[in-house]
């Protein structure tokens, strides 16, 4: 079974405006409020994917109340741990240009935090945990390590996609799966990244620091598969780009969900991209069909 966890989840209120004038008023031509948070968008295809997976992580307030009810008519299963404080909205403004503007999180407290503690203590050998996206200020920094700690106890896999120090601190522990985009790779190394060669380079210290499988992701240029055996690129299919936020979480979903099945990761890198994708050229997450449809389109070549 897969769980995703999200520990930060959020309402995407997608706004677009024609022309953002600062210290004016605007008018919004079209607004959306989407489920959002990295591991919730996971489940969310997944589950369009036909793969089995429960969500867990923490849900507050009516903004917590709105993303279960979602996720419940899309037949989701979600085992949360209810806090107190609303969980956050997360703003994503497009003005020609995407800009986002993503909330802090609600306060949780130590009962709450040792309640999904205690959740992961059901997990099994054959499972896999996808831990995704920033750490609420009031979990403090290293929460992560105390869900992996447990993870690892039980003999489960995970794969990790958060940033800076709380994914520098998983890779020991040897992830499944990393996927930093191209940004996010430089910034973790501190350095400016050049070309494919750099990102290779890159893609392998994270190998060498434990990770078994890095998926480096480049918006519209595709992807990296950096393994120890071999380097992959796979392209991106064409179309009309339309709301990418939650592409990055589409392709873990693609990648792990196809990987878990199949044990193949070149065809999970495939559907990986086909996801991302196909979620970049639809206003919400990506339905199946869009998926399926662009896998024909999606070469995966050895570099
Ligand atoms: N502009 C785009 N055109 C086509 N595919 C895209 C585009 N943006 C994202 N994708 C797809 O989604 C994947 C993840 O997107 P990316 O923006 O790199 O991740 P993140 O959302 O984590 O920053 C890409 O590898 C690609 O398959
Ligand atoms: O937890 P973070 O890092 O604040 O990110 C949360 C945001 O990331 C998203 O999950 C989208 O992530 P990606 O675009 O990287 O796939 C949004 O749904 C959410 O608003």
């Amino acid at each position: 079974m897969i769980y995703t966890v999200t520990l930060n989840p959020s309402i995407d209120y997608i706004v677009e405006v024609e022309d953002l004038k600062l210290d004016a008023l605007n008018r919004m031509k079209r607004d959306l409020k989407l489920p959002g948070g990295k591991g919730i968008n996971v489940s969310r295809i997944l589950s369009r994917l036909g793969v089995e997976n429960t969500a867990w992580g923490f849900l507050g307030g009516f903004t917590g109340r709105f993303i279960e009810d979602v996720l419940k008519s899309e037949s989701i299963v979600t085992d949360f741990v209810n806090v107190q404080d609303d969980t956050r909205i997360n703003i994503k403004l497009k003005h020609g240009g995407e800009t986002e503007i993503n909330g802090q999180g609600p306060q949780i407290g130590d009962k709450e935090a040792h309640a999904l503690v205690e959740k992961l203590r059901a997990l099994t050998e054959e499972d896999i945990v996808v831990l995704s996206g920033s750490v609420p200020p009031s979990l403090g920094g290293s929460f992560y390590d105390r869900l992996i700690a447990v993870i690892k106890e039980r003999g489960a896999k995970f794969v990790i996609d958060t940033t800076g120090d709380a994914l520098l601190q998983a890779l020991p522990h040897g992830p499944l799966l990393v996927k930093p985009n191209h940004h996010e790779l430089a910034e973790l190394f501190g350095v400016e990244i050049e070309g494919q060669e750099d990102l290779i380079k890159y893609g392998r210290k994270l190998l060498e620091k434990g990770a078994k499988n890095v998926l480096i992701s480049m918006a519209g240029d595709g992807a990296l598969l950096v393994t120890e055996e071999q380097v992959y690129h796979a392209n991106v299919p064409k179309g009309e780009v339309r709301n990418s936020v939650g592409a990055g979480d589409s392709m873990i979903a693609g990648f792990v969900g196809t990987l878990a099945k199949t044990n193949n990761p070149l065809e999970a890198l495939r559907t990986g991209t086909a996801s991302g994708s196909a979620t970049a050229f639809s206003d919400d997450l990506a339905e199946r069909a869009k998926i399926d449809s662009l896998l024909s389109q999606v070469q995966v070549n050895p570099v």
